[in-house]
């Protein structure tokens, strides 16, 4: 997604500025673009047509999966219209929801190796409510509100998308006493939004407990998941299953392992990259950290039950 993550970014390409560089020739200086589009397009039509192809081919063989597609052909059969639909539908969720959602596990992955205090004090809760006994479940959230707490504070501390994409005005408009005309491309500066110090105090500490008000969500603090999944009538359709997924994730994750920096060879722990390389996508750098399970000293019996779990070593080292 590198390559549409980049074109979506307003000024990247001159074009963006000089709109009348879409009619030269893919030769001519300047016109990068032209090959960059061609490159995305290909990587695009692969995605829309080779998963979809590779089902149809393994139905053909007896073997249907119980997915989205097969759910889809089922209902609504399977014309050249239904199926060029559901490869459609199924490419725009994986499009909008895959890099999307890894981004925001990545930055919770980051900030559970800088904040380990945070850490610690997720898998008290967790421990409270599961006892061991088993992995949570959607239903806990309403009982686990660091956790969801800590969700919120990943969508805002790094937001997904810093700057959302934009819109044309359809008439003039006045903003803090700047007319801005019909036709002006306008976006939202979701970064300043969630980096507001007036709303977050200390907004580049990740500090969940801003949500938290004697040990329940306090509902008076501004909610990043009114904001990191855009507004209007093109707001994210996929917020809903995306806070589950997130907040599934994370509860999973602290309930079995512990994550921390990784050790350098002359047992020094090693910092991880904290940045993030440009684009439209807040994407991190590749970073090395430490995975443990933990389960064994939280008294945890769920391992048992597991066994991908118990044939784990002591520790992963984990580069993502
Ligand atoms: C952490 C995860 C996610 C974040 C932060 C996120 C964020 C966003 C944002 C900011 C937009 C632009 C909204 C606007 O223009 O105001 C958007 C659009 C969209 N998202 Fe998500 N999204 C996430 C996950 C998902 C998932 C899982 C799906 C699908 C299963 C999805 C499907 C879509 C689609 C189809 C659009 C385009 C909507 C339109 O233009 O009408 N997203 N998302």
């Amino acid at each position: 997604m590198r390559g549409p993550s980049k074109a979506a970014t307003p000024g990247s390409y001159l074009v963006d500025t000089l709109p009348m560089l879409k009619y030269v020739p893919a030769w001519f200086p300047g016109a990068g673009f032209k090959k960059a589009a061609a490159e995305s397009r290909k990587s695009l039509d692969a995605l829309l047509h080779t998963p979809y192809e590779d089902l149809r081919r393994h139905m053909r063989e007896g073997k249907t999966p119980d997915c989205a597609a097969t759910s889809l052909l089922e209902a609504f059969g399977n014309t050249p219209e239904i199926e060029t639909a559901i490869k459609k539908t199924l490419a725009t969720m994986y499009i909008a929801g895959a890099d999307t959602s890894v981004s925001t596990l990545s930055t919770f992955f980051l900030a559970m190796v800088l904040y380990p205090d945070i850490q610690a004090k997720a898998q008290d809760e967790l421990d409270t409510i599961l006892d061991g006994s088993r992995l949570p479940d959607l239903s806990d959230r309403a009982s686990m509100p660091y956790i969801t707490s800590i969700m919120k504070e990943a969508l805002r501390w790094k937001p997904v998308v810093s700057l959302n994409l934009p819109r044309r005005l359809t008439q003039d408009d006045m903003y803090r006493g700047y007319r801005i005309p019909e036709g002006s491309l306008m976006c939202s500066n979701d970064w300043a939004i969630m980096h507001d110090e007036s709303v977050f105090p200390s907004p580049s500490v990740f500090n969940p407990d801003r949500f938290m008000k004697d040990g329940a969500l306090n509902t008076e603090v501004q909610d990043p998941t009114t904001i990191a999944f855009g507004f209007g009538r093109r707001i994210c359709p996929g917020r809903y299953i995306a806070q589950d997924m997130l907040w599934i994730s994370i509860a999973s994750v602290l309930t079995i392992f512990n994550i921390s920096m990784e050790m350098n060879k002359d047992g020094k722990k090693v910092m991880p990259e904290t940045g993030s390389l440009p684009g439209f996508l807040r994407s991190g750098y590749h970073r090395r950290i430490k995975i443990s399970p933990t389960y064994a000293e939280r008294g945890s019996a769920i391992p048992n039950r597991l066994d991908a779990l118990s044939s784990l070593g002591p520790t992963l080292t984990l580069a993502y």
